[in-house]
């Protein structure tokens, strides 16, 4: 690392003065015009985070979920997880310095407290459909290269795929794009082998990001095995990605998603969101939408997982594996009544955000995790899958564990191995959707977004479940769902935009919208609301 070309690099990407960036629940995000001093630090924190580990590191440039002119920064651990959350306090620090002095300063402190070896180490850099992508990448590679390392441009990925790849390089497995749709395609095909082809093929919204591409070249390789038909895959500089559709859309919307007034009613759907890492299956029913949202895909993954588990021999030697569901508070409380009395599996519940859920998942020899948006994975510990391989060919359902575990990106949540994992379970039970459907019935809910002043005077404790300020507003709360049927109802600022979230449910749809309504007043009266009350 050369010290001049270093600042001569930084002062090329100065930070806008009024913006104030903030790591948030999955990394940095905002509109794509302030976030080039962002994106080139974030390049400059991940070759540290490679000299730190002796590993290669990964970068997406993404704002998944939001409007097209968004963007931002997820940043991947030599393990395919996301940043280790200790370096998040450096991410905010790089991130905030003012010019070029500042920002080589911080580096310096990373330097020292870290104890990081000088030398140089790789970055694998991916990005998804937007347009402000090259200009973002670009950023991203200098940030890497002004610290003496490789940035390698990986190009147009879903954020899973960049996940998988970064993981499979530092375990010197194949890690190209080609191993990726290999991994997947065959581990469903063995894992299907045997069972019937679903009756009606899936129909799949593509919230117009680069799933579309993706999902094509997978679909591809397993026809005629799986017939998908693939919409709203348009794309192209951005257009239409995530607008009114999505899997973020149809969650919190619970509306249809464009282009899919005609699809046969009941007909198998699935709806991605704009960098794939997250999946909701759906049917139409006329005008109104029937969501399987990531709770009830994480039950459907538990159910398959357990059965296959129960036929494993007994050994004497070793305990029986643990299986383990990890839900947010926006789980619906039905599927947890059913996880806990059904299934009577154990739930850990997290705070929002894939890196908590992910950590808790690893407790267990099969963890489970998904958030009710769909985002989600099945992780297999080492010991189980050692397991599996000491069994070997010899054991059916040791080999189809080993499928899952190839299928299923042990990564990170990945909403094209999740169209896989639903599919493949469906099969190997001989359910439609009626069957997935039947096993618990959701409680209404409703969500709602609230603009305030500033988000970050509301905190919360207790995995996000109670509000410690503003003062009063958990007090409000609490006597609205006092009066709501089965009420249960819950804020927190967002991570990932300007709003404080409400969640609510209730025994009836009313008594939700009602609940939601009211917390939603409690929040804008008690924390500086912009514009009229909710
Ligand atoms: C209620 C909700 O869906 N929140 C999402 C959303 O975070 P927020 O911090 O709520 O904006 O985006 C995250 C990243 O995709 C995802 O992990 C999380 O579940
Ligand atoms: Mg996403």
């Amino acid at each position: 690392m050369d010290l001049a070309t270093l600042k001569e690099a930084c002062s090329q990407y100065k930070k806008p003065t009024e913006f104030k960036p903030s790591y948030g629940t999955a990394g940095f995000r905002a509109d794509a015009s302030v976030l080039s001093s962002t994106v080139f630090r974030c390049g400059l924190l991940m070759a540290m985070r490679a000299l730190k580990t002796g590993s290669v590191t990964g970068l997406v440039v993404t704002a998944s979920h939001n409007p097209v002119e968004d963007n931002g920064v997820k940043l991947v651990e030599p393990t395919g997880y996301m940043l280790d959350q200790a370096w998040e306090v450096w991410a905010n620090k790089l991130a905030a310095a003012d010019d070029a002095d500042d920002t080589c300063a911080v580096i310096q402190e990373l330097f020292q407290a870290e104890d990081i070896p000088y030398g140089s180490g790789t970055v694998m850099l991916a990005h998804d459909t937007r347009p402000s992508a090259d200009t973002l990448v670009k950023a991203a590679a200098a940030g890497v290269a002004a610290m003496g390392s490789l940035p390698i441009a990986c190009g147009l990925l879903t954020t899973p795929q960049l996940h998988w790849m970064v993981r499979q390089c530092n375990a010197r497995l194949k890690h190209k794009e080609k191993a990726y749709f290999e991994a997947l395609a065959t581990g469903y095909a063995r894992l299907v082998s045997g069972t019937q082809a679903l009756g009606e093929g899936l129909v799949v919204d593509c919230a117009n990001g680069v799933g579309a591409a993706k999902l094509q070249v997978l679909a591809d390789r397993l026809a005629p095995g799986m017939a998908a038909e693939l919409r709203n895959t348009d794309g192209a500089e951005g257009r239409g990605l995530n607008e009114s559709c999505g899997a973020d859309f149809l969650q919190k919307e619970r509306r249809l998603p464009a282009g899919f007034h005609d699809v046969p009613d009941g007909a198998r759907c699935a709806s991605l969101d704009g960098d794939a890492d997250r999946l909701v299956y759906f049917r139409r029913h006329g005008s109104e939408l029937e969501l399987f949202d990531g709770d009830r895909i994480a039950v459907l993954a538990a159910l398959l997982v357990m059965n296959i588990l129960k036929m494993l021999p007994a050994t004497e030697q070793q305990a029986p594996f643990t299986v383990g569901i990890v839900q947010t508070a926006y789980a619906n409380g039905a599927s947890t009544a059913y996880i806990k009395e059904r299934l009577r599996a154990e739930v850990r519940l997290t705070p929002t955000g894939v890196k908590h859920l992910h950590a808790a998942a690893e407790e267990f020899d099969v963890g489970i995790y998904f958030e009710a948006n769909g985002h989600g994975t099945v992780l297999f510990s080492a010991a189980l899958v050692q397991r599996l391989h000491e069994l070997g060919d010899e054991s059916a359902p040791a080999k189809a564990l080993l499928a899952l575990v190839d299928m299923v990106n042990q990564a990170v949540g990945d909403a094209l191995s999740g169209v896989l994992l639903v599919e493949a379970a469906l099969r190997r039970k001989g359910w439609g959707l009626d069957q997935w459907a039947a096993l618990y019935t959701d409680l209404p809910s409703r969500q709602l977004k609230v603009k305030v002043a500033d988000r970050s005077v509301v905190a919360t404790s207790h995995a996000e479940t109670r509000v410690v300020s503003p003062a009063g507003l958990q007090l409000l709360i609490d006597d609205a769902v006092a009066a709501a049927p089965q009420g249960r109802a819950f804020v927190r600022p967002s991570g990932t935009e300007d709003v404080v979230r409400v969640y609510a449910e209730a025994a009836s749809r009313a008594a939700a919208d009602d609940l939601a309504r009211a917390v939603a007043r409690a929040v804008h009266a008690t924390t500086a609301g912009v514009g009229p009350p909710p």
